[in-house]
């Protein structure tokens, strides 16, 4: 199980969207968020609802979505990342219009057909996930631009440094470095030391941030780290990210 088998299967699952884009919110800037977390003292933590992994199996069983993004906004979080694939992560698109509360909220998913584009506003989305290396340089343009024409900027995720030169020449401005391998799913916090000094623009370092030390090390090279798993284990999620954003190791 990789990320191509996973694309592979939100392919062949893949049922076009049929609902109304009720044109009028204008998402919130997780960038500005991210600053505005830096300016008051905060570590810029956003945090993933996520109830399964691929890897980890069962993370979580979250009966109630709204709750727990409140404790993430409570707890000093400056997004919210829900993952809305169901197969293997447990998500679902409901979930997003559930954590709304004041936050970005970042939709997680293996999105690959422009119609997506528009559900993810829809859905109540401010911002969603593409994945470089599923684009090409003119398709993930255009997923780009069609991001922005709902007012959403995305989050590229970049796992090399072919990743990076293809979303820059597709004028990406926010960037996801991901430490998962894609192929063998192993997590390197390396790789943010050595993607994230190469990209101009805003850089979230992604996956396998457990510790504050961990923490702080992906933050003196990017602007905002995505905490996932390391939450949904904790007891409580809640007080897990607070002592994260307002821990100094
Ligand atoms: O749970 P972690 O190791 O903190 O990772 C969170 C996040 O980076 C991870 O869920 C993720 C990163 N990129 C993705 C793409 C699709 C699904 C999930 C992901």
């Amino acid at each position: 199980m990789n990320f191509t088998d996973i694309l592979q299967a939100c392919k062949r699952d893949y049922v076009p969207f049929e609902g109304d884009a009720r044109p009028g919110r204008r998402p919130l800037s997780l960038a500005d968020f991210i600053d505005r977390a830096a300016k008051d003292g905060r570590w810029p933590v956003i945090a993933e609802i996520k109830p399964a992994s691929p890897t980890a199996g069962r993370l979580r069983r979250i009966d109630d979505i709204e709750p727990l993004a409140r404790s993430f906004k409570e707890n000093g979080a400056c997004g919210i990342s829900v993952l809305t694939e169901p197969r293997f992560f447990g998500g679902s698109v409901e979930s997003l219009e559930k954590a709304r509360c004041g936050l970005p909220v970042l939709r997680k998913d293996f999105l690959f057909h422009p119609a997506q584009i528009k559900e993810s506003y829809a859905l109540g989305a401010d911002s969603l996930l593409l994945i470089s290396s599923f684009f090409s340089t003119d398709s993930l343009a255009g997923m780009i631009a069609g991001s922005r024409s709902y007012g959403m900027e995305p989050l590229v995720e970049v796992h090399s440094e072919g990743d990076i030169e293809r979303a820059e020449s597709a004028g990406a401005s926010l960037y996801a470095v991901n430490n998962r391998d894609k192929d063998t799913l192993e997590v390197d916090l390396g790789r943010t030391a050595r993607l994230a000094p190469l990209i101009d623009g805003t850089v979230v370092s992604a996956s396998g941030i457990e510790t504050a030390g961990q923490l702080a090390e992906a933050l003196s090279y990017c602007d905002a780290a995505l905490i996932g798993g390391a939450l949904m284990r904790a007891p409580d999620p809640g007080e897990a990210l607070r002592s994260l954003v307002y821990g100094r190791p």
